[in-house]
């Protein structure tokens, strides 16, 4: 991984931040400290949009929308992420990971003795996300399914296609058979969201607004539904192509982050045994599992970059100011921010209790940066981590080391293989407990 080698070096020699030309006409300003971090995220404006990325996303969901679009619908979506609308896909949560644990218990007990868990993990984010976003049950952990099958090639073709230059213009790219699956990809994913978001509009449409949300009375309301409902300040809809779109960002956005990020947190618990045993203990409270969590994605954060362009004159916080152009692209950089020795002491340590309440509380929160979805990760991750601890205990794999490789998030070149051994009601290693059927939503109120 010499890229996360050389952001080590950078971080190390410059502090704060560094000036890259690419080539004689493009700078590029390197951040990574919090102190110029924040000026910029404040002040700069929107994200720099990914062109190669955008077919994907119907239309332009939030993470590729700029200006006015974006302001409009990040108001009209936040409500969707608040904690007692996510209340009700905890038991969707559980579900999931009960499925994913039922399948490991079979695989390992068929003689599999170590499992890729980002595979795993990521078909069951995904599985979970098509609840919660469509009310849809693919049943994907069991059988294959088209729409998933779509989603996961989408993310392979966009990481090839970022490592060839050339391919980043359409027109050449479209020409190639990576370019024809693309579309096709594209057009299932299409397809299928389409569809559920005209027949839910028809419904609301036959019944009217207060029939429609009888007929919802004890069900999941799930995203669709809510952005369905929304309303700007005129009392605008969102159009049925603006809704399409926010639901494919969920769904191209949430699942690989979160997926990697529970992986890497197993990961690192399965590296420290002395922690693994305190989460697993029944005892055992939410904030601990808060911490192990946050200190995975400081180590490991699965979004490394953000990049914003200079919409207006940024003063930085030693006078310095970044002109306002926007050929002046910033990258924000999550993981030299997260491995600055200056703000994290020893920052390739796993250590959860920097995010002890007390330690903390002078911290940048940093750990997400502006991600809309952040609850909603939390709860998932809480759930999913806390139910497989009490289950599994975790352990390396050290016939197959991990290599960090950075693509759209932070991988692991070859997988993250782990051995997971199912744990009996009278396991040795961890104080007695009696597992929980399943995590309550009160458990994970604090995020
Ligand atoms: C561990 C899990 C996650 C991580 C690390 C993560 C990280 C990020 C980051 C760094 C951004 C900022 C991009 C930018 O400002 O340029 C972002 C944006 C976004 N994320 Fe996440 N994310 C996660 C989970 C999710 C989930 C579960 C969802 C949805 C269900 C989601 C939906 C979005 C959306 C819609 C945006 C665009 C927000 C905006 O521009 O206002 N994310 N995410």
């Amino acid at each position: 991984p010499w890229l996360l080698v050389c952001v080590d070096e950078l971080v190390r020699r410059y502090g704060h931040s560094c000036l890259w030309w690419f080539g004689p006409w493009l700078p590029i300003l390197w951040l990574f400290h919090p102190e110029v971090v924040k000026p910029v995220l404040l002040e700069s404006g929107w994200p720099q949009r990914q062109e190669f990325v955008l077919p994907v996303i119907s239309g332009d969901g939030l993470l590729l929308s700029n200006g006015a679009k974006w302001v409009r619908h990040r108001r009209m979506l936040t409500p969707a992420f608040h904690f007692d609308i996510l209340k009700p896909y905890v038991k969707i949560f559980n579900q999931s990971t009960d499925f994913m644990h039922a399948k490991w218990r079979r695989l390992v007990a068929s003689g599999s003795t170590s499992l890729d868990t980002f595979e795993q993990v990521s078909l069951m984010t995904l599985d979970s996300l098509q609840k919660c976003v469509f009310s849809y049950n693919s049943n994907c952990q069991e059988t294959p399914s088209d729409y998933i099958a779509a989603i996961l090639e989408l993310s392979s073709l966009v990481v090839r296609r970022q490592h060839r230059l050339l391919l980043h213009w359409d027109f050449l790219y479209h020409l190639t058979a990576d370019g024809r699956r693309f579309r096709r990809t594209c057009d299932t994913v299409h397809r299928f969201t389409a569809d559920v978001v005209q027949r839910r509009h028809q419904a609301l449409d036959r019944l009217g607004r207060e029939a429609w949300l009888k007929s919802k009375q004890g069900k999941t309301v799930d995203f669709i539904d809510i952005l369905l409902l929304a309303k700007d300040e005129d009392g605008q809809d969102l159009s049925e192509e603006d809704i399409a779109a926010e639901a494919d960002t969920f769904m191209f956005e949430g699942h690989d982050t979160t997926a990697i990020g529970l992986s890497w947190v197993l990961y690192n618990l399965a590296c420290h045994p002395e922690y693994q045993k305190r989460y697993g203990c029944s005892n055992c409270s939410m904030p601990f599992s808060t911490m192990c969590i946050k200190e995975s994605l400081r180590l490991h954060p699965p979004v490394m970059a953000v990049s914003r362009r200079c919409t207006e004159d940024i003063k930085l916080p030693d006078g310095h100011v970044l002109p306002k152009d926007t050929r002046n692209i910033c990258l924000i950089s999550i993981y030299g921010t997260h491995h600055n020795p200056a703000v994290w002491p020893e920052p390739q340590v796993y250590n959860p209790h920097r995010f002890d309440p007390e330690n903390s509380k002078n911290q940048p929160p940093l750990a997400f940066m502006n991600c809309i979805g952040q609850n909603f990760a939390m709860a998932e991750m809480k759930v999913v981590l806390a139910l497989t601890l009490l289950r599994f205990a975790v352990h390396l794999d050290e016939s197959r080391p991990v290599r960090r490789k950075p693509e759209l998030i932070l991988r692991s070149e070859n997988g993250l293989w782990l051995h997971l051994d199912p744990l009996g009601p009278s396991c040795e290693s961890r104080p007695p407990h009696r597992a929980p059927r399943a995590i309550h939503s009160p458990l994970l109120r604090e995020i």
